[in-house]
């Protein structure tokens, strides 16, 4: 059964203080190919011209954000974020004025080589599905469970491992029921799709590219530079 959409909503967590990248300042405002990570992120969203509206959850505890011009954009709105991811992605649902069914895209800010085709991929594997997914990719390297003094306990099977990435995509609702009871029950929730799984449900995952990096340590800021200037309007 398919459930009618009205809106489409974006939410860019970017509340985040880049403690792996080690910068003077988050990474989402260090320059790449002369925008910054932040920039980048959210013209990428723009691009796809399908949001109602784009919440930008920010940190009250730097200033950075305020030097951003994109973020006066009439599409977009700035929200203050949270301790953790989840807590950032929560407060920008509060604000959020949508229908339970309307489909809100979760999208790191850190992700700015985002595809404009990934994007609207994403949305034509899933729009007609009643609760939603995420883009991914198959695991291709060999991965090992690890203990104590960094010895390998087991090799586990990478045949069903997929490397969850963002836009993650789901119903307003129930992306709200799922984060709120993620936090009554005091859990890590690392994504959205841990939230919806929490509710009983099984996201879908649909494929994406291997370029949609998450800026974590200091060389992914060149590789993403490539990738930035790689990237062509038909991207
Ligand atoms: N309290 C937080 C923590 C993280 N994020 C956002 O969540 C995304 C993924 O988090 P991550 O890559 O871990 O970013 P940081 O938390 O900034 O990095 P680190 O863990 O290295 O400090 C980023 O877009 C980040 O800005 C957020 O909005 N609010
Ligand atoms: C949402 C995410 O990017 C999916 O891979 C990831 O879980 C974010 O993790 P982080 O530790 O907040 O970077």
């Amino acid at each position: 059964m398919s459930v009618p959409v009205k809106n489409y909503y974006a939410v860019v967590p970017a509340a985040g203080v880049g403690k792996r990248v080690g910068a003077a300042k988050p990474k989402q405002y260090i320059e790449i190919n002369g925008q910054t990570v932040l920039e980048h992120t959210l013209n990428a969203l723009l691009k796809a011209q399908l949001f109602s509206e784009i919440i930008v959850a920010v940190s009250a505890a730097d200033s950075h954000w305020q030097q951003i011009a994109l973020l006066q954009h009439p599409q977009i709105r700035v929200v203050e974020g949270g301790q953790e991811r989840s807590d950032s992605v929560l407060a920008a649902l509060t604000v959020l004025q949508a229908e339970p069914e309307d489909w809100v895209l979760v999208h790191d800010v850190a992700r700015p080589c985002i595809a404009e085709k990934s994007i609207h991929k994403l949305i034509a594997c899933l729009k007609n599905d009643e609760v939603g997914g995420i883009l991914a990719l198959p695991i291709s390297d060999t991965v090992k469970q690890v203990g104590e003094a960094q010895a390998i306990n087991s090799t586990l099977d990478r045949s069903q491992l997929w490397s969850a990435q963002t836009p993650q995509m789901f119903r307003y609702q129930l992306l709200q029921q799922g984060l709120q009871q993620g936090l009554a029950q005091g859990l890590v929730i690392t994504d959205e799709a841990s939230a919806i799984e929490l509710l009983g449900f099984k996201p879908k995952v649909v494929e994406g590219l291997a370029s949609n990096i998450k800026i974590t340590r200091p060389e992914d800021l060149t590789l993403a530079a490539f990738y930035l200037s790689q990237i062509t309007e038909e991207d």
